[in-house]
């Protein structure tokens, strides 16, 4: 496996007072924690993800009801920060993390690049994971199994058992779940919950990393341990990004970057450091002791007047970012054009990566030189050009090699493979199976009654039917009889997946997205997993059913017989799924009343 010694995920430094003495003077000793390192990840690039006039609509009702949720923001995401979205509820934070991350596509306009490229979002779902606001386990593993899985599906097949499981032993110490490596994950509590889904999602080491309301459901200790540990994968070069509702002024100061939100425009983007003294400037006083993040929030509801608008004008829609130690930006920027505009904008984007400023400095005399009205890319141009004349690779030209490269990598892949998944659709299949057949093996009430229905609805067909397949007057019967037995088998098969199957999508979705495996494999998997159960349970029905109604007793019709009420229970089962699958529970439910009622309408009927 290629590892990476130097992506060191710099643990947080613990402070330790130690009193000495209790009636004298106070002795305090701060003792800095051993700094954790995850030294068996994968190797990936640092990401950057910028957005530009992102526009986002959704059509209600009738066609020309046309609602803009998103309209036209921009901004840039970086590499080593940790970014929260804010806003007030129904701004659109949630819309614009679904579209980042690639979860929403369709009614979007506007751009996202990657690294300065346009986002591949094949590759970008590579690079990236998701993790939901409920989190989304699977309740019948132990948090070592869970990882087990997540290493399986998500290393290449290659990684050899003992690098998993190094990688395993590390993530689960570094935050803080290996002491608890055999509780199952449903045991486990909401703060635990949040960084098993962390732990499973950083087996790959994914450089930029989503998160939707990480801290909600968490109280304040483990919303701190949280963003702490999200600020932790920040600082070892990944891109952090996060909703957050309305974090106390303690977590507030713990993220980099803000972006806020106010009706689907941008209000303010940059460091969290810099908000009150932002706001200042426009002439809305944070007052003192008041917490800036609950004031941003209440500033964008229109608590102290109408200011949207103006903060919108201010912040450029996203346009201008708000960075320590460099001016505000002018509130109207004055381009000569827009071509000029988009240049300007452009430029930033490849530029202000560690040190803008200085760079920013070097080519100003250049821009103000060549081209007094401030055309930035006659300036850009002509210093990249003075720099190569000098006969060095300038600051420029390095730049923007580093930038391509890792263009190139985001293009390829987390592994420089083109492929979509770590794994192929075998282990895939495999690894699924093998954890579906576990979930079986841990929890028979199912089971049991999948099996009690059957020998029950058995023995209850074959006392109404009872001796009828010898009786040539019975024909009727017999027809009734082979009609019932597939709606029953059918009702059965059906009803278990269209019931299940729902409360599994959740986990299906976030897997699926996060690139854990493909649908062909987890379908293949599921079926084949229930397969033996389905054939069983059928079997005994068969047999109960086939004694009691007295058919002929040949091998070969009885083959006929099951053969056919295994298919109709095969072919029930995926119906199920489709049903479950593009249904949600209640609907499910309905429909099996449905089916039910058919079955008993069916008997009236041919009673009567
Ligand atoms: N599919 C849709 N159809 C109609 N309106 C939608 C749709 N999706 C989102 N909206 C609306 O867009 C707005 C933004 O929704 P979004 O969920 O992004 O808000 P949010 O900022 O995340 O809110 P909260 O903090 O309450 O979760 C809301 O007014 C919501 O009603």
């Amino acid at each position: 496996m290629k590892v990476d010694k130097e992506s060191a995920l710099a643990g947080p430094v613990d402070t330790k007072p130690i009193i000495s003495d209790r009636k004298g003077s106070l002795k305090v000793t701060i003792t800095p924690a051993q700094h954790k390192t995850l030294t068996h990840l994968p190797k990936r690039p640092p990401v950057d993800l910028a957005f530009t006039d992102l526009t986002y609509k959704v059509q209600e009702g009738r066609k020309s009801n046309v609602k803009t949720i998103l309209k036209s923001v921009s901004g840039r995401l970086r590499s080593g920060e940790l970014t929260a979205i804010m806003g007030p509820s129904g701004a659109g934070k949630s819309t614009l993390l679904n579209i980042l991350t690639g979860y929403k596509t369709s009614g979007m306009e506007g751009s996202i690049t990657v690294n300065g490229m346009e986002r591949n979002l094949s590759s970008f779902r590579k690079l990236s994971c998701y993790i939901m606001q409920d989190n989304q386990l699977h309740g019948n593993l132990t948090v070592e199994e869970a990882m087990a899985v997540a290493t399986s599906l998500k290393l290449p097949s290659v990684t050899s058992r003992a690098d998993k499981e190094e990688v395993i032993q590390e993530i689960l110490e570094t935050l803080g779940l290996s002491e608890h490596h055999k509780t199952m994950t449903s045991n486990l509590s909401g703060g635990q919950k949040k960084r098993l889904s962390i732990a499973l999602e950083l087996v790959n080491n994914p450089p930029i990393m989503f998160f939707d309301e990480p801290t909600s459901g968490l109280d304040s200790s483990s919303c701190f341990q949280c963003i702490s540990l999200l600020k932790t994968l920040a600082r070892g070069g990944r891109t952090i990004i996060c909703t957050i509702h309305q974090p106390s002024a303690r977590l507030f100061e713990m993220f980099d970057h803000l972006y806020t939100l106010a009706d689907g425009q941008c209000v303010y983007q940059g460091s969290t450091g810099r908000l009150v003294e932002w706001l200042g400037s426009l002439n809305l006083q944070c007052p003192s002791y008041h917490n800036p993040a609950s004031f941003i929030i209440e500033v964008s509801c229109g608590e102290y007047g109408d200011n949207t608008g103006k903060l919108v004008r201010a912040i450029n829609n996203g346009k201008n970012d708000i960075r320590n130690g460099q001016p505000f930006p002018e509130t109207t920027p004055n381009y000569n054009n827009k071509k000029d505009m988009e240049v300007s904008l452009n430029a930033g984007k490849e530029w202000d990566k560690n040190d803008l400023s200085q760079v920013q400095e070097k080519f100003a005399d250049v821009v103000n030189g060549s081209n007094g009205h401030g055309n930035l890319q006659n300036g850009i141009l002509q210093y990249a050009a003075n720099e190569v004349s000098k006969g060095e690779p300038g600051l420029v030209l390095q730049m923007e090699t580093e930038k391509q490269d890792n263009a190139e990598v985001a293009l390829l892949g987390t592994d420089g493979s083109p492929r979509r998944y770590a794994t192929s659709e075998l282990t895939q299949f495999w690894v699924v199976l093998k954890r579906t057949l576990l979930f079986s093996r841990r929890d028979w009430t199912l089971m049991y009654l999948r099996l009690f229905a059957h020998i029950l609805v058995g023995f209850l067909i074959g006392a109404l039917y009872y001796d009828i397949g010898d009786d040539g007057s019975k024909v009727l019967s017999n027809l009734g009889f082979l009609f019932f037995n597939m709606l029953f088998l059918m009702y059965t098969s059906m009803t278990i997946t269209i019931l299940s199957f729902p409360l599994e999508m959740p986990v299906l979705v976030k897997e699926h997205f996060n690139r854990w495996y493909s649908l062909r494999s987890y379908y293949l998997a599921i079926t084949v997993s229930d397969i033996p159960f389905q054939a069983i349970f059928c079997v005994i029905y068969v047999v109960i059913v086939y004694l009691l109604t007295s058919q002929p007793p040949v091998w070969f019709r009885f083959a006929m017989f099951l053969s056919s009420c295994l298919l109709i229970s095969f072919v029930a089962q995926s119906v199920g799924l489709v049903v479950g699958a593009a249904m949600n529970v209640q609907v499910c439910i309905d429909i099996d009343i449905c089916v039910l009622s058919i079955i008993v309408f069916h008997r009236l009927l041919h009673r009567l």
